[in-house]
């Protein structure tokens, strides 16, 4: 039988997210949203590039969760983004709710599925599904790890004219202004980039990449990057479905690992069909376990103006 993968929100990520995995043809597809016909438009869209492509996947659109039932993996986008001028954590509220009931639902109807969160906050909205799902903590993961880690290595490869394909780099801690990206684990064809850039460029360059997705907001004017996002889900789900074991920074609910208890951070995890098997601890310098408990701190003041 094929493996079956729902998409909630049908928005710019959503869907952007159910053309690449209806091209991976390795699963049916369901994208569901609220908005009524608006799925199912997209849903049928998609299908019929199916025979130009060359895939069999088949995908639908619904406002009915019946229709998701027993998927193997969903992916939650449901929910506000920002507009230039705002943070990420402004979306708080809103967004809490929206993935709060948005997740009874999908377990209500996919009690064994493995959850990705996309929706931001990241970090505070996987943990508001950990919570309401009563997941373990391998089923729930959130996504956004590969999206700055991509946006680093993107940075990198042009500064030294290179191909991203040879630039290896790690970001930790929460998806947002404070996150950690590890410049000294960072190489292109294994050799470290301080040996390749100047301090000053490599500072410029982590402080972009911590910018990454304002500086995209900005230049949309009207919401925020979707193409890089859906595609740092879909290297999570491969891993997953096809259970290659891939190591990769995901938001993952730690408990004791780099000394931060019961709280989503971004860190290095292997993704396999069990979904999280297991934390990477990597030996970090007291300078960047000091950066790294400042981002989980402001994690965890999301996390308390939650009520968790
Ligand atoms: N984690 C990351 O790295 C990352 C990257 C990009 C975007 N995001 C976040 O993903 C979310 C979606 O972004 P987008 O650009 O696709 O936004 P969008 O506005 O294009 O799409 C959001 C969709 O959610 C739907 N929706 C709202 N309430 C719903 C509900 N209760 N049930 C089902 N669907 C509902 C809306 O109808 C809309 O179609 C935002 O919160 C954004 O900040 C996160
Ligand atoms: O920046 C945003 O609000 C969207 C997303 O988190 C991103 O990093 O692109």
């Amino acid at each position: 039988m094929r493996s079956k993968i729902s998409v909630i929100g049908a928005g710019f990520v959503g869907s952007t997210l159910v053309q690449r995995l209806a091209e991976r043809d390795y699963a049916d597809v369901v994208m569901f949203d609220i908005v009524p016909n608006m799925p199912q438009g997209k849903a049928l869209d998609i299908l019929e590039a199916g025979p130009v492509i060359g895939y069999d996947s088949l995908v639908t659109g619904t406002n009915d969760y019946a229709d998701t039932a027993n998927s193997d993996i969903v992916v939650i986008t449901s929910g506000f983004p920002r507009k230039p001028g705002m943070t990420r954590d402004d979306l708080l509220k809103k967004n809490q709710e929206i993935v709060s009931q948005v997740t009874e639902q999908v377990v209500k109807n996919s009690p064994n599925c493995i959850i990705i969160v996309v929706t931001n906050p990241l970090d505070a909205m996987a943990q508001i599904a950990l919570h309401t799902s009563g997941f373990p903590r391998e089923r729930v993961i959130g996504m956004a790890g590969v999206l700055d880690t991509a946006r680093f290595r993107t940075f990198i490869a042009q500064e030294v004219g290179a191909s991203v394909r040879d630039v290896q780099a790690y970001v930790l801690g929460g998806h947002g202004d404070t996150m950690v990206p590890l410049a000294r684990m960072c190489t292109v064809a294994g050799v470290p980039i301080s040996q390749l850039i100047s301090a000053q460029r490599i500072e410029e360059i982590v402080q972009r990449t911590r910018d990454g997705g304002a500086e995209i907001v900005k230049l949309l004017g009207t919401g925020s990057a979707y193409f890089a996002p859906s595609a740092s889900v879909l290297q999570m789900v491969d891993s997953i479905l096809l259970d290659k074991k891939m190591i990769m920074p995901c938001a993952v609910y730690l408990q004791g690992e780099y000394g931060i208890n019961n709280l989503y951070v971004g860190v290095p995890a292997q993704l396999g069909a069990r979904g999280v098997e297991k934390v990477i601890e990597v030996t970090l310098s007291a300078e960047e376990q000091a950066l790294l408990n400042k981002s989980a701190s402001a994690v965890q003041e999301l996390v308390k103006v939650m009520g968790l």
